[in-house]
C-alpha cells in the first residue's frame, strides 16, 4: 500500500552488502560445506585413480614377478646343468678340465658367467678356474661346500647365500653339487660361483622407474637385488616374515614401506620352488600413482575451480538475500511509520480492488465513513452511497474522471451522512495503482480525512468576508452582489427594484459625548430596528460608518420604495434606548428606484447616494427620491 514510501533509513548499495558480516559468515559457513563436499568428490577420484594404478601396478608387477623368476630359473638350470657337466667332466678328466671351463663360459657368456672351483672329500679347493696355481684353500667351513660334504651324500643343488669376494669385492652366490668316487661316495664339492649381478641383469632391460626394485632371495637372504641405478645394494641383507617364510604360497602381492630402502613399494612375488627361491618386484607406489598424476591433478584444479565457482555463488547469492531482507525490513519500517502517521494524523485508509470489488477498510476509514466492517464486498459507486446526496454528483464524476484517467489523482470534499441524519465533512484522495498485463489499473487506495473543523474554519471567514462585524448585516460586497443579482432577475422578469440608502445624522456627537461604545450600541439598535421593518427577501447592509444600505429586490413602484423610505426615516426618529440614556436620532434617506435610475448596479448605488447626499443637504431628517435617468435600461 506503501510501496513509493521512501525509508527513512537508508539502504546500503547492493555492492556494500558482499562485506556485510552476516553474508561473509554464511559464505563462509557455504564455502566449507564446499570443500567438504568438493574435497570428498576429489579425495574419491583420487582414491578411484589409486586404485586403477594399484590394480595395473600389480598386474605389472605380477607378469614382471613371473617373468624375472623364469630368467633366474633359466640361469641357475643353465648353470646347474653346467654344473653336472662339468662333474662329470672332472670325474673323468681333470688335466684338461681347465680348458673344459674355459670353452663352456665361452659358449655361455651371453648368458651367465661362472667361476668353478672343486674341492677334494676335505674341503680344500684343488681346482679353481682363472688361475694357474690353484691355492690350497680350505672350504670345509663354508656352508655350499659342507652341506654336501657332512649331508646325506644326496645329489643336490645347492644355492649358498651371498657372499663378497675376498679380494675381486664383487657379489656373488655360490651353486654346488657334490663330486662323487668310483665308489658313489661324496669326494668333493663343484661348485660354481655366480655374479649377483647377473641375476640382477633382467633388471636393466625394463624401465619401471627410480623406485623400483628387484629382488632374488634365498633363505631369507637377499641374493640379488636391483633398485634404481644402484644396483645390489644390500645383498646380504636378511628378511624375514611375509612373503619369506617357507609356507608361503606360490605368489602373491603386498604392499610395504622397504625395510632396506625405506620407499614404500606395490610388490608381486614368485617363487622358485625348485630352488627355494624368491622373486620379488617392487613398484614405489610414488612412481604407480603417477601414472595418474596428470588426472589426478586435473581432479584438483577442476575441484578448486567447482569449489571457486560455487563460492561466488554462494557470496552473491548470500548478499542478494541480505538485500532482499534489508529491503523488506525497511519497507516494513516504513509502512509501521506510515500506519503511526496516518493514526496520528487522524486519516483513514481504503484499498479497493477493482477486480473482484472488495474494498479494505482501515479502522479508521470504517469510522469516518460509517461502515462496520474491514472488509466489504462494494463498488466505487456503493462507496459513495455514504455520500450527501447534494455532494454525489462531483464525487462521483471527479471519480469517473480519474478512472478514466482524464486526472492524474482523484480529490474531493463531501459530507458523509451518518446514521442519525447528520453529516460531517471528508476530505478523499486516492490514485489508481496500476498493475497487471497491460498496466490496466487493479486497485484504487485512497485516504479518508475529517474535514469539519477546517470547513467550520472556512464557513467563518466567508461570513466575515460577507458581513459587518458589528452588526451582522450584509457588507458592502455582500450588498453589491445582491443587488447584481437581483438586478439579472429583475431584468428577466422585467420587475422593478429600489436601493436605499440612509446616514446617521450627527452620529460624530454621539461618539464624542458618549463614547464609542454608546455609538456601537446606537450602530447596532439602528440596524435590528430597520431589519425587523423590512422582508426577508429584502437585503440590508451597513456600508460603513453610520451609512446604510436596503436593497429591495422586488418592488411594483416608486411609491412603495418612498414608503420603505419613509418608514426607515420614522423608525430613526423613535427613541433608542441604551444602558444608561435615551437617544434621539435622525438620518437622511435617498432612494434610487430601477429602471428609471439606470440599468446598473453603479448608476444605481450612485443615485441612491447621490439623493441621500441632497436630503442631508436640504436639512436632513428627510427622504429623497434620485431623479431619473435619461439613459434607457439595458
Ligand atoms: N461608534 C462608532 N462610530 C463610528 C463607526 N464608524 C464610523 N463612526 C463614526 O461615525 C461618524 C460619522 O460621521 P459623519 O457621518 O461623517 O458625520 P455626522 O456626525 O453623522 O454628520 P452628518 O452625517 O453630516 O449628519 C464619525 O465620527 C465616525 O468616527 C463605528 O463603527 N462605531
Amino acid at each position: 500500500m506503501f510501496t513509493n514510501a521512501h525509508p527513512a533509513t537508508p539502504v546500503r548499495g547492493p555492492a556494500g552488502a558482499y562485506f556485510r558480516p552476516w553474508v561473509l559468515l554464511r559464505t563462509v559457513l557455504f564455502m566449507l560445506a564446499c570443500i567438504a563436499a568438493v574435497g570428498t568428490g576429489v579425495t574419491m577420484e583420487h582414491a578411484k585413480l589409486r586404485s586403477i594404478a594399484k590394480a595395473e601396478s600389480n598386474r605389472d608387477l605380477s607378469n614382471l614377478a613371473r617373468a624375472f623368476s623364469e630368467e633366474v630359473g633359466a640361469t641357475i638350470s643353465t648353470v646347474d646343468v653346467s654344473l653336472i657337466a662339468l662333474r662329470g667332466h672332472w670325474q673323468r678328466d681333470q688335466a684338461s678340465f681347465a680348458s673344459t671351463v674355459e670353452q663352456l663360459n665361452r659358449q655361455l657368456r651371453r648368458k651367465v658367467f661362472f667361476q668353478v672351483k672343486a674341492t677334494d672329500r676335505q674341503g680344500v679347493v684343488r681346482f679353481a678356474s682363472g688361475r694357474t696355481e690353484t691355492p690350497a684353500v680350505d672350504l670345509s667351513d663354508r656352508a655350499h661346500v659342507r652341506t654336501h660334504l657332512q649331508g646325506d651324500g644326496q645329489d643336490r643343488l645347492f644355492i649358498s647365500a651371498p657372499v663378497i669376494g675376498r679380494t675381486s669385492g664383487v657379489w656373488s652366490v655360490q651353486l654346488t653339487r657334490p663330486l662323487y668316487d668310483a665308489a658313489g661316495k661324496v669326494d668333493g664339492v663343484i661348485v660354481a660361483s655366480v655374479a649377483t649381478a647377473y641375476f640382477a641383469r633382467f633388471y636393466n632391460t625394463i624401465d619401471l622407474g627410480p623406485g623400483s626394485s628387484i629382488s632374488l632371495v634365498g633363505s631369507g637372504v637377499v641374493l640379488a637385488r636391483s633398485s634404481g641405478r644402484n644396483p645390489n645394494v644390500q645383498v646380504g641383507a636378511r628378511l624375514t616374515g611375509y612373503p619369506y617364510d617357507p609356507n608361503t604360497e606360490r605368489a602373491g602381492l603386498f604392499r610395504r614401506v622397504s625395510r632396506i630402502d625405506g620407499i614404500d613399494r606395490y610388490y608381486a612375488w614368485h617363487k622358485l620352488e625348485d630352488y627355494g627361491l624368491i622373486v620379488t618386484v617392487g613398484l614405489a607406489t610414488a612412481d604407480a600413482h603417477a601414472r595418474y598424476g596428470s588426472r589426478q591433478r586435473f581432479a584438483a584444479i577442476m575441484g578448486i575451480g567447482i569449489l571457486l565457482a560455487l563460492s561466488m555463488l554462494g557470496w552473491t547469492a548470500f548478499a542478494a538475500r541480505y538485500n532482499r531482507r534489508r529491503s523488506v525490513k525497511a519497507l516494513e519500517e516504513a509502512e509501521v511509520r506510515w500506519k503511526l502517521a496516518l493514526s496520528a494524523s487522524g486519516a483513514g485508509v481504503w484499498d479497493l480492488n477493482l477486480k473482484t470489488g472488495r474494498l479494505l477498510l482501515s479502522s479508521q476509514a470504517q469510522a469516518l465513513l460509517g461502515i462496520d466492517a474491514g472488509i466489504v464486498p462494494w463498488t466505487v459507486g456503493a462507496l459513495h452511497g455514504k455520500v450527501h446526496p447534494d455532494d454525489l454528483p462531483a464525487v462521483s464524476a471527479a471519480m469517473r474522471a480519474h478512472l478514466d484517467g482524464r486526472s492524474a489523482d482523484f480529490m474531493a470534499e463531501y459530507r458523509v451522512l451518518r446514521a442519525d441524519g447528520s453529516t460531517h465533512w471528508i476530505s478523499e484522495r486516492a490514485a489508481l495503482v496500476n498493475g497487471g498485463e497491460l498496466g490496466a489499473p487493479k486497485r484504487v487506495v485512497g485516504t479518508v480525512t475529517n474535514i469539519d473543523q477546517r470547513k467550520l474554519a472556512e464557513q467563518e471567514m466567508r461570513y466575515m468576508a460577507s458581513h459587518d462585524a458589528l452588526t451582522g448585516l450584509a457588507n458592502r460586497t455582500l450588498f453589491r452582489d445582491r443587488l447584481e443579482q437581483a438586478l439579472l432577475h429583475a431584468k428577466r422578469d422585467d420587475n422593478m427594484l429600489a436601493v436605499i440608502y440612509f446616514d446617521l445624522d450627527k452620529f460624530k456627537p454621539v461618539n464624542d459625548n458618549y463614547g464609542h461604545g454608546m455609538g456601537d450600541q446606537l450602530l447596532v439598535q439602528v440596524a435590528r430596528r430597520v431589519r425587523c421593518s423590512l422582508r426577508k427577501s429584502d437585503t440590508l447592509a451597513r456600508l460603513g460608518g453610520d451609512e446604510f444600505g436596503v436593497l429591495l429586490a422586488t418592488c411594483a413602484s416608486q411609491a412603495d420604495a418612498m414608503k420603505v423610505a419613509e418608514n426607515i426615516l420614522s423608525l430613526l426618529n423613535m427613541p433608542f434606548e441604551t444602558d444608561s440614556i435615551a437617544l434621539r436620532i435622525s438620518g437622511s434617506v435617498g432612494v434610487a428606484v430601477y429602471p428609471e435610475c439606470g440599468p446598473d448596479a453603479a448608476g444605481l448605488v450612485h443615485c441612491a447616494d447621490q439623493a441621500m447626499y441632497a436630503a442631508k443637504q436640504n436639512g436632513r431628517n428627510q427622504v429623497a427620491l434620485a431623479a431619473a435617468s435619461t439613459e434607457l435600461p439595458g
